[in-house]
């Protein structure tokens, strides 16, 4: 065991080789040199939040106007980069992990973050089929279907996505206090296949999630730095992409992408948190109250300046713009409703290419050739990155456009069962999943409960005049899971972990208090 690193977890065959002393030694490096500014850059969302709940309207800084107007490029982009144009995600699971890599997709986005319950299990497995990949090794034989998995060429280029700067790791702890979950996924991954990735000309790709300033970007770049002496790899070795997810990072792109200038391949859409950030930054204004979730589209003016204001920073500087991710999913049960899921990914990726994306996100392998259609007729180079959208303006005002709609009964149910049902499958183990014909994650989630945290807060109405209240909010989680009770059977329902899913959406959902991400206490219950 490495000096002061504590592990708190049952150890399986083979977890030895991931947890060796010196990958330990290393990540504790890491948590040493970094574990205080993370938490410096934690309290300063607070000091954020409570500018906002003062009425502070977030805008461009005035301090950092010489980088917007600098003449600078991010580092040339890596040539299994290039050709990004779609990118499957999905978490780290070993079948999936092989069926992603096989997919046809030039992108696998393996994920450790929105769709990952990260049970030790699931995060130690993911590490050992992540090093299975890159070895090229991995296998997989399924025991419900008998089916055998291997790799196959060609495959798609690795990319791997770390959970995010708020969370920790329980089980491991450094100096007698729990690490950095965000450097523990990055930090082992990397120190057992760089070298293996580098060899073989491609390189350690990560995703950053949930970045909320350009300073949580410069620590991320002082991180890879330290990282890459420490490991003895070239300057430059990590290529990252960050997701501009939250709303006040939109109003950075420039300095994120500034500050990681040496590591960065590009910025991507990651619309589902953004839309939860808009909800959970304005929590506290009654004119920044959402209608319903699945009304918010990625046209939606707020949303169509942000993909516009990413797509023009990234080709500024010689970085790619990725695209998000539709929840559309294929429907294996109903022919008319596959055909009207498949059009609105082919909608969505229409739009998004159009714009000036140079590749996007697809859920599932059955979406890939969709999604791949649509970019090869539209964008016949590698990518776009040269076309300068010079023409594109977006202001403050443009992304802080709160969108008209109403909120309807519907609207409110649909939150409450897609996001108790949400919570009880993260419970089991199981981060994404298939609900009523849409892929939802720990982002979609959060717009659920978040939704309804503002709508009880700011006392909204029903689009039929009645208010929401919490009556009428436990009188339709009470209906909507009577309902799912027969739908799913007793015996799945109350074996399953329902009861605790309930509490936990009231938690969330209920203020006055606002818990910033539902997986933290969400993690309490599954360390
Ligand atoms: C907001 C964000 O952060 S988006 C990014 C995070 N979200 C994701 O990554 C989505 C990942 N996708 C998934 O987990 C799944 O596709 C779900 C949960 C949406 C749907 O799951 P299911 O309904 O169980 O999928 P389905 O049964 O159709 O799967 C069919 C096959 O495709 C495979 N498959 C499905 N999705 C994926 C995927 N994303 N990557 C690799 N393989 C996949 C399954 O393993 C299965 O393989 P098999 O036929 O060999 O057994
Ligand atoms: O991570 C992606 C998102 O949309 O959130
Ligand atoms: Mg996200």
């Amino acid at each position: 065991m490495a000096q002061g690193v504590t592990i708190r977890a049952a150890l399986a065959g083979g977890d030895e080789d991931i947890l060796s002393p010196d990958a330990l030694a290393f990540v504790a490096a890491l948590e040493r040199r970094f574990g205080v500014v993370r938490l410096q850059l934690l309290a300063r969302r607070e000091e954020v939040q409570a500018g906002l709940d003062r009425g502070r309207r977030p805008g461009f800084l005035a301090e950092t106007d010489h980088i917007r107007h600098g003449n600078w490029r991010v580092a040339p982009v890596p040539v299994d980069l290039q050709d990004r144009r779609v990118e499957i995600t999905g978490p780290v699971e070993r079948k999936m992990v092989i069926n992603a890599l096989n997919s046809g997709a030039n992108v696998f986005m393996a994920d450790f973050e929105d769709s990952l319950t990260p049970t030790w299990r699931n995060l130690i497995d993911g590490q050992v089929n992540l090093r299975d990949a890159i070895a090229g090794s991995i296998t997989y034989e399924d025991p419900q279907t008998g089916k055998s998995y291997a790799l196959e060429q060609p495959r798609a280029v690795l990319v791997v996505r770390p959970r995010g700067w708020h969370l920790e790791e329980a089980h491991v702890r450094v100096d007698g206090r729990a690490m950095s979950a965000a450097l523990f996924d990055f930090g082992l991954y990397l120190f057992h296949n760089a070298r293996t990735l580098l060899d073989a000309g491609s390189g350690p790709y990560f995703y950053l999630p949930k970045l909320e300033s350009h300073l949580e970007a410069k620590l991320w770049a002082d991180v890879f730095t330290i990282a890459e002496q420490l490991l003895g790899l070239p300057h430059g070795s990590i290529r990252v992409t960050v997701l501009i997810e939250t709303i006040l990072a939109a109003f950075e792109m420039e300095e994120i992408l500034y500050q990681l200038r040496d590591y960065a391949a590009g910025l991507n859409c990651g619309r589902w948190d953004y839309i939860f950030s808009f909800i959970k930054k304005f929590r506290n204004r009654s004119d920044c109250v959402l209608p319903d979730r699945n009304g918010i589209t990625m046209a939606a003016p707020f949303l169509h300046a942000y993909s516009r204001l990413l797509i023009k920073t990234c080709h500024r500087r010689g970085a790619h713009a990725i695209g998000g991710m539709a929840s559309f999913i294929p429907v294996k049960t109903d022919a008319a409703l596959n055909e009207a899921a498949i059009e609105r990914v082919r909608a969505d990726k229409l739009r998004e290419v159009g714009d000036g994306h140079d590749g996007t996100w697809v859920a599932h392998p059955g979406l890939v050739d969709v999604a791949k259609a649509v970019f090869d007729e539209h964008m016949p180079g590698a990518n776009q990155v040269a076309t300068i959208r010079d023409e594109v303006h977006v202001t403050a005002a443009d992304l802080l456009a709160v969108p008209a709609g109403e909120i309807s009964e519907e609207g409110l149910r649909n939150n409450l069962r897609v996001g108790i049902q949400y919570i009880e499958a993260w419970l089991g183990g199981l981060g994404c999943v298939p609900l009523y014909n849409l892929m939802e994650d720990a982002a979609t989630a959060e717009i659920c409960r978040s939704q309804v945290w503002q709508w009880l807060k700011h006392k909204a109405r029903l689009a039929d005049g009645r208010p929401i209240n919490e009556m009428l909010v436990g009188e339709l989680i009470d209906d909507e899971m009577t309902k799912l009770r027969t739908a799913l059977g007793v015996k799945r329902f109350d074996e399953g972990h329902f009861t605790a899913a309930i509490a936990l959406f009231r938690q969330v959902a209920t203020p006055p208090e606002f818990i910033d991400f539902l997986t933290l206490p969400a993690y309490d219950r599954v360390v």
